[in-house]
């Protein structure tokens, strides 16, 4: 089965604010847009994923991740992140209308192919099914079977609110590069722990550099 995916990406200025005391704020754009990078380049290359929509009001995010092959959906105005989220479902619904869809988090910069796979062909197996992430309280993909609503409520806690939605939770072993977004110094640790893709190696060293 092949799924659409779709990816929110906020404006990258205004990114990943938790970082602060690890990056400031010249250079958390960069990291944040190559967390994206990494997670739709990784994304698009298993074989469960056919189509990526990357919802964003960034120009620059929208650019770049359009030249990796990621479609561009524009946010909903004012309407923040789940607003954004279905209003890009039902963007790549009138494209591919009988495809599985599911939110994936951008800022999954250890993402491996095989392991996204693997939790898709588990949530298949539901109607509405999500993965919590690393910490446990929040979640880095929900995922909605054709014609069902996909109801997204990321947010702090969102754990809870997808399990109250009624979404299944996914237990699965050995899928921790789908489960570690990174919000925090200690998350990105973890995350180079697993090994990150090019682009936030790429975005790691040049911080390192710039602090000696
Ligand atoms: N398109 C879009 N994406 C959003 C919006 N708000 C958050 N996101 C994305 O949703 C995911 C989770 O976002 P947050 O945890 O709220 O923000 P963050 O930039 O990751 O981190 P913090 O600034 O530390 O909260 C990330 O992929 C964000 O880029 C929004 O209003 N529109
Ligand atoms: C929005 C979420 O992610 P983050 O950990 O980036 O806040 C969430 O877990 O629902």
């Amino acid at each position: 089965m092949q799924w659409s995916l779709v990816v929110p990406v906020k404006t990258l200025a205004r990114a990943k604010s938790r970082l602060s005391d690890t990056a400031d704020d010249a250079v958390r754009p960069d990291l944040a847009l190559a967390f994206a990078l990494d997670t739709v380049a990784a994304a698009l290359a298993g074989p469960a994923v056919a189509d990526v929509a990357v919802v964003t009001d960034d120009p620059r995010a929208g650019r770049e991740l359009a030249a990796l092959g990621a479609r561009v959906v524009a946010d909903e105005p004012g309407g923040g992140l789940n607003a954004a989220l279905a209003h890009a479902v039902a963007a790549v619904r009138a494209v591919r209308p009988h495809a599985p869809v599911a939110a994936l988090n951008a800022d999954l910069p250890a993402l491996r192919p095989t392991e996204l796979t693997r939790v898709l062909e588990n949530a298949a197996e539901f109607p509405r099914a999500f993965l919590p992430d690393a910490a446990a309280t929040g979640t880095t993909l929900l995922a909605a079977a054709p014609g069902r609503e996909l109801r997204p409520f990321f947010g702090p806690g969102s754990r809870r609110a997808h399990r109250t939605s009624g979404a299944v939770e996914l237990r699965l072993a050995a899928v921790d590069s789908v489960r570690q977004d990174v919000d925090t110094g200690a998350d990105l640790r973890a995350a180079l722990a697993l090994g990150v893709g090019p682009r936030t190696a790429a975005a790691v060293a040049r911080l390192l550099i710039a602090e000696q």
